[in-house]
């Protein structure tokens, strides 16, 4: 197939939907489409612009890309490109001005905000550059308390909370308050929140701002194993450069739009 899913691949241009034919031997063999062949999300011709005053902002001016089953994807930019903007996109907190999104089978830009609330809830994990743990639960409470909040049947809660913490390494730190664990560590548990309600995507916000190199590598190589594990998708924006490798696809965004190669 002609879209590439090798590590390291720098991708400035919106990727190739639909594309099952391959070459082979001057024939074209048409593959049938597997559920990995399918995107996760699709995003088309996604503009946001916002009234200031009297002013209308353009922010996201025509945004085309699209996301597969297992796929790390990172966005970078400048301060003020737009990846936030985009990722609240994608996460169904806001709605595209125009353009067209599709989650799944779900399409968010004609989605009600209760709609998009469920889907959210249900079937993505969110990842802060703050972590943003609850300070006085412990690690394996902050990981049940988002079980209950996706809905997750209580008796499932105690195993499926202590297996996500062993996943990201913290099981004998799970009894540990946020205080009482380092920066990786707490975005460990963080990662192991977003993950335990079997979300298909996780949306990650500079999930390694706040680390130093080695811990950020520890955070990368987590995010390695759970797309492993859980065969879930990441999407997550970074400034750090170095750990751009690990990433499948790397889009640079610039003043709102993806920079062409
Ligand atoms: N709700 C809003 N109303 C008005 N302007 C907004 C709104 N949200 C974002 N913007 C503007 O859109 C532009 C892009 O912001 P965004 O947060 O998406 O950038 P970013 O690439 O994520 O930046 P950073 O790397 O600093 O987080 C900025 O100029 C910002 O001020």
């Amino acid at each position: 197939m002609a879209r590439w899913f090798g590590k390291n691949k720098e991708s400035s241009q919106p990727d190739r939907e639909g594309d099952t034919a391959l070459t082979s031997g001057g024939n074209t063999v048409l593959q049938p489409e597997t559920e990995e062949s399918m995107p996760i999300l699709s995003v088309r011709g996604v503009e946001r612009s916002f009234q200031v005053g009297r002013d209308r902002l353009h922010v996201l001016k025509g945004i085309n890309f699209s996301m597969y089953p297992k796929e790390l994807v990172m966005l970078k930019g400048r301060s003020g490109s737009g990846k936030t903007t985009l990722m609240n996109l994608i996460g169904g907190l806001d709605t595209p001005s125009s353009g067209e999104i599709k989650f799944k089978e779900h399409l968010f830009h004609r989605c009600s905000d209760d709609e998009r609330t469920v889907i959210r809830r249900k079937e993505i994990g969110f990842i802060f550059q703050s972590f943003a743990l609850m300070p006085l639960l412990s690690a394996y409470e902050n990981v049940e308390l988002s079980l209950r909040m996706a809905g997750v049947p209580k008796s499932q809660w105690k195993a499926r909370a202590a297996y996500c913490l062993e996943l990201v390494g913290l099981t004998k730190r799970m009894h540990h308050r946020p205080f009482e664990l380092s920066g990786g560590e707490q975005q460990r548990v963080a990662i192991a929140k977003a993950v335990a309600h079997r979300p298909s995507l996780i949306l990650a916000d500079e999930p390694t701002a706040e680390l130093d190199s080695q811990m950020g590598a520890q955070v990368m190589s987590v995010f390695r194993n759970i797309i492993a594990d859980e065969h879930i998708s990441i999407c997550m924006t970074t400034h750090d450069t170095t750990i751009m490798e690990v990433a499948d696809r790397v889009f640079e965004m610039v003043d709102g739009t993806f920079l062409a190669g």
